[in-house]
């Protein structure tokens, strides 16, 4: 191309025209029109030329941008767990990196779920004085089983679940009235860890407590966004002076800045005299002296936690492997087993003072997000080595929800998440609402929205190993038919229940997207690592195909 131009260059004319030949003196007719048409032809050429160049630099523009990814979905859907799988997939060594500060999470976990059985052993032990009292116990009725209402945003269903169990205030109090002074003293003796836990949630911050209630009645508040407006020539939202308290972005590494905070800053109070001496001569030598003793009382109240957890783990195990206790949260059907952030079996790993989290330990914790994160995400293997990705994760109840809108105009993809396992749960922050029928309401918001009528929309079908258990005869026998309307007479076995459910998520895309688009669904257990990661190799993909088509680069 240069070549072309600089022979017409060589050649250009008075009028300045690097594309005109110069005449000859004695040009005829014919050798003027010849000239003429090559000019015109060079010309054209030239400009073809132009036009590819500035195709090329779009494109080249659009590859060097990071591909932006979205993660959806009501919360503890599995959002941040997809962006773990994502970390181990392609970012290893920057995961490693995060592994430990995840110590605190899992511990509180731990931690939670023995108090939640202590509160559980209080009540018992406080009704089991007076044995007319069985009937305090709130058993539901089959009337407020949760039922999927189908689509409609405006009639929740009622809260409960079905207890088939008959004779179950006998059952009930055939466990209290076997409540022993053994169970009482490992009350006691396991109080300590209700302020482990305090302190763990105070230096976790709001990220480590569920939202218990929302005045947000719909499920998809972003619909009723105001409009963009445009403020010297930036394009924004107008503010919502209703907008919920959780909006507002981190533009961090996501779950690390509220790790971040386990760490205990150096308060003046504590500091010794010698600290501030130190601090006054303003050496260097101080200054490494200070953060080493700094981080030294970190692993002080670090250790102080892991010590009452180290020297409860005796009675942690009693207090879960006992038949009585067991019974008794059977009876309350609470299976903290299906719980998130379910740590007790592993407490002889755990509950020890060298204790380092696994992968897997990590994927399992659970950590609520707050407004949006943001995580960069760096190849380190394959082929899209040293590209980067971003992916956002937010926090997905219905509080948090119109925070997401300000990012559907600049992704790429989203990626959605809805747990089929939870077909029979409400959401934590309204217990009238049915979880499936929640997701199912958010999709149909999404696949309508018209600012995402070009992006690729992409659902994992998540928590399939949770939907197994939970219709299993060891994991509760749930039948499928008794909440989901239409299901049948279908079997009553996870794939069967998985296949209804991606059948129901594809029409709402069909029905409701603004243009034909296709339907990317994947059944997924982001647990499982292995398995998640080959999926994720598929939708990686499928996104950079896509990408690079629209930038004009695909073959
Ligand atoms: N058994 C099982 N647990 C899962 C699965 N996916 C996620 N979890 C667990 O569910 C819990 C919640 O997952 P998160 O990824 O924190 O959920 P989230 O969607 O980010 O939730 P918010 O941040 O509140 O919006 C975590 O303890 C996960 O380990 C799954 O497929 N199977
Ligand atoms: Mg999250």
């Amino acid at each position: 191309m240069r070549n072309f131009r600089s022979v017409f260059a060589s050649i250009m004319d008075s009028t300045g025209d690097p594309l005109a030949m110069v005449p000859s003196e004695q040009e005829t007719k014919e050798q003027r029109a010849a000239r003429v048409m090559e000019e015109e032809r060079a010309r054209r050429i030239s400009d073809s030329i132009d036009a590819q160049i500035k195709a090329d630099k779009i494109a080249l523009k659009k590859k060097k941008k990071a591909i932006r990814v979205l993660l959806l979905g009501q919360s503890e859907s599995g959002k941040s767990t997809t962006i773990k799988n994502f970390q181990i997939a392609y970012a290893y060594q920057a995961w490693t990196e995060e592994r430990a500060s995840w110590r605190a999470v899992v511990q509180l976990n731990l931690v939670r779920s023995v108090n939640t059985i202590l509160d559980v052993l209080t009540k018992e032990m406080s009704q089991s004085t007076s044995p007319s009292s069985p009937r305090s116990i709130h058993f539901p009725t089959s009337r407020e089983t949760l039922k999927i209402s189908g689509t409609g945003d405006s009639s929740p269903s009622s809260s409960g679940s079905s207890l088939r169990t008959q004779g179950a205030a006998e059952l009930s109090f055939k466990y209290r009235l076997a409540l022993t002074e053994d169970h009482r003293g490992l009350r006691s003796r396991l109080q300590p860890l209700q302020r482990v836990q305090q302190e763990l949630e105070t230096k976790l911050g709001s990220a480590s407590s569920e939202v218990t209630s929302t005045n947000v009645t719909t499920a998809v508040p972003f619909m009723e966004q105001p409009a963009h407006i445009t403020v010297n020539g930036i394009s924004e939202f107008q503010s919502n002076p209703n907008r919920p308290r959780e909006f507002f972005v981190r533009s961090n590494i996501g779950w690390k800045a509220a790790l971040d905070k386990v760490r205990p800053k150096l308060s003046i109070n504590t500091r010794s005299t010698e600290d501030l001496n130190e601090k006054f001569e303003g050496s260097a030598q101080s200054e490494a002296c200070l953060r080493k003793r700094s981080m030294k009382r970190r692993r002080d109240i670090g250790d102080e936690i892991t010590d009452v957890i180290t020297d409860s783990k005796d009675d942690i195990k009693a207090l879960w492997t006992d038949d009585v206790i067991r019974g008794i949260l059977l009876k309350r059907k609470m299976r903290l087993e299906d719980a998130s952030g379910f740590f007790l079996d592993d407490i002889d790993r755990i509950a020890t003072r060298d204790y380092e989290p696994s992968d897997d330990d990590v994927v399992r914790a659970r950590l609520r997000t707050l407004g949006v994160q943001e995580h960069h995400l760096k190849f380190e293997r394959g082929s899209e080595k040293g590209r980067e990705w971003v992916l956002y994760d937010v926090g997905g109840s219905r509080s948090c929800r119109a925070a997401w809108y300000p990012f559907f105009d600049d992704v790429n993809a989203i990626i959605f998440l809805a747990p089929i396992s939870c077909f029979d749960e409400s959401l934590v922050e309204d217990r009238r609402v049915n979880r499936l029928d929640d997701s199912l309401l958010l999709w149909k918001g999404l696949c309508s929205c018209p600012l995402l009528t070009n992006v690729q929309l992409i659902i994992f079908l998540n928590k399939y190993d949770l939907l197994e258990r939970k219709l299993s005869p060891s994991g509760g026998g749930v039948y499928a038919a008794d909440y989901i309307p239409g299901y049948g007479n279908r079997p009553n076995d996870a794939q069967s229940v998985a296949s209804f459910f991606r059948q129901k998520f594809g029409e709402l895309l069909k029905q409701h997207s603004p243009e034909p688009r296709g339907f990317y669904a994947f059944i997924t257990s982001a647990v499982n690592t292995k398995e998640t990661s080959l999926t994720l190799d598929t939708v990686r993909e499928g996104i950079l195909r896509r990408y690079l088509k629209e930038a004009d680069l695909a073959p």
